[in-house]
């Protein structure tokens, strides 16, 4: 059944909206979970997401028990595991990938499926792989997958990573956590999701020192055990809300928004005019009746997150100036620019960057969401555009936002979702 946002420009959001446990933190963390070969991991703040889904139906394929209640999700991987991940898997989320560290050091062995390019660029894992194989593993890859296998443990190594990946990152500290001697990862990925994932490694009894900075060191341990975990909160979906109130002109509190992960964002809003002020354990962002243009350009962290890209590019369709956005992590980023052009958007693709002449008077149009936070754009896009925005691929969104739809809906935004069939009867009663 195809179903569609349906969203009305119009109102200022206000209220209050509480933000998930990051989908980036607890997919590594779940695949993590399958190092231990004693005792359960129970897992906080999990966020219902279809990614979430999709990552425990890859290790429940290899015969870990998972359960879930609620927002806990219990993790038993005592038993012994099957150490290959299918494409049926991998194509629907490549951060499937991330079971090839784990496995590799638990079992000697891993073979997932490669995961391909995406809407967003090509997204090769050689550092993943050249990583593995300075630890002593031998990778070949063939017939659409990826095989690594080492005779014994793996050796702890001085890895160098030429750009700092966060999958490769989290990969490689989970495969160091459990090979023999010590591991030195350098120009590692910085993102919070790393620190959050080697907090949990240390609570199951890994040593990781140094994440969140560009060298990590592991000194490998024999066995890892399960471990109770909080997953930290989501920074790309409260950033996405805080685009939400702000190009509304609206007035909500964001609930476990850390505004630490989030100093590049808060920064540039602060730059365009909206107000951000921490409140409770949460932010409180009112926007501006004017937003003003800025430049941004995405880089890994604590620069501004490539994540939150598109959302800003819908702020800067409405604030006044020309804003000029520059993405250098994925070269294929833009696919919303033309979505946003269907809207009466005045924008225009120059290289890696994108010249955004605004204020934009916007138009609710048809529009496809063509990848996670463009899907999440558009919508944003659409709370301001004048009559209503269709949304369609929304299989996109549910992979990383939790209710969406209500959630906006709460904050007082004309919106619903709807199947196909409901909207044509609708449509048929609001023309009969
Ligand atoms: C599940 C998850 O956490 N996804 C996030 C993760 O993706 P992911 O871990 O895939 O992103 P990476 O940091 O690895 O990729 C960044 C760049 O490095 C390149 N690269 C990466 C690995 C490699 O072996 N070779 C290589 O060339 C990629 O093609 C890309 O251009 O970090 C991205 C960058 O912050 C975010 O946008 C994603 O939301
Ligand atoms: C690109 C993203 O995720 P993934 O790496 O899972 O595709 C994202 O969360 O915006």
């Amino acid at each position: 059944m195809v179903e569609k946002i349906i969203v009305r420009g119009g109102g200022k959001l206000n209220g209050t909206v509480k933000v998930e446990g990051a989908k980036n933190a607890v997919l590594p963390v779940i695949t993590a979970s399958i190092l231990a070969s004693e005792g359960k991991s129970v897992l906080h703040e999990v966020p219902e997401l279809a990614d979430v889904t999709t990552i425990n139906q890859v290790i429940s394929h290899m015969n870990a028990d998972v359960t879930t209640n609620g927002n806990t999700v219990t993790v038993d991987a005592t038993q012994p595991l099957k150490t290959e991940a299918p494409f049926e898997y991998v194509r629907k989320m490549r951060a499937s990938v991330l079971v090839l560290g784990p496995l590799l050091a638990r079992y000697g062995h891993a073979k997932v499926a490669l995961p391909g390019g995406c809407a967003i660029g090509s997204r090769p894992i050689d550092q993943h792989l050249k990583g593995f194989e300075a630890m002593g593993a031998d990778v070949t890859v063939g017939d659409g997958y990826i095989e690594a296998t080492t005779d014994g443990r793996l050796k702890g190594a001085k890895i160098y990573l030429d750009f700092p990946s966060v999958g490769a990152t989290e990969n490689l500290v989970m495969a160091a956590a459990l090979a023999d001697g010590k591991t030195i990862l350098e120009n590692a990925a910085k993102e919070p999701e790393i620190i959050d994932l080697a907090n949990y490694l240390n609570k199951m009894g890994a040593k990781v020192i140094g994440a969140g900075t560009e060298t990590i060191k592991i000194i490998g341990v024999e066995k890892l055990y399960g471990a109770e975990h909080t997953i930290i909160p989501d920074r790309v979906e409260a950033g996405t809300f805080m685009v939400a109130a702000a190009i509304t002109g609206g007035n909500v509190l964001l609930e476990r928004a850390e505004a630490e992960h989030l100093r590049a964002v808060i920064s540039k809003m602060q730059e365009m005019g909206v107000s951000v002020e921490e409140e409770g354990d949460g932010l409180r962002i009112i926007g501006p009746d004017r937003l003003k243009a800025t430049d941004i350009k995405t880089m890994p962290h604590p620069g501004f997150p490539t994540d939150m890209q598109s959302q800003m590019m819908a702020l800067m369709l409405r604030a006044e100036g020309t804003s000029v956005i520059t993405e250098t992590v994925f070269e294929n980023r833009f696919m919303h620019v033309e979505e946003f052009r269907r809207m009466n958007a005045n924008l225009r693709i120059d290289n890696r960057s994108v010249v955004v002449e605004g204020p934009s008077n916007l138009q609710g149009a048809e529009v496809e969401a063509t990848d996670l936070r463009a899907g999440a754009a558009l919508v944003l896009a659409g709370l301001v555009a004048e009559g209503y925005t269709r949304v369609t691929e929304l299989r996109h969104i549910d992979r990383g936002y939790v209710k969406f739809t209500e959630k906006l809906a709460d904050l007082g935004a004309d919106i619903e979702r709807v199947k196909e069939e409901q909207e044509q009867t609708r449509e048929s009663l609001s023309t009969s």
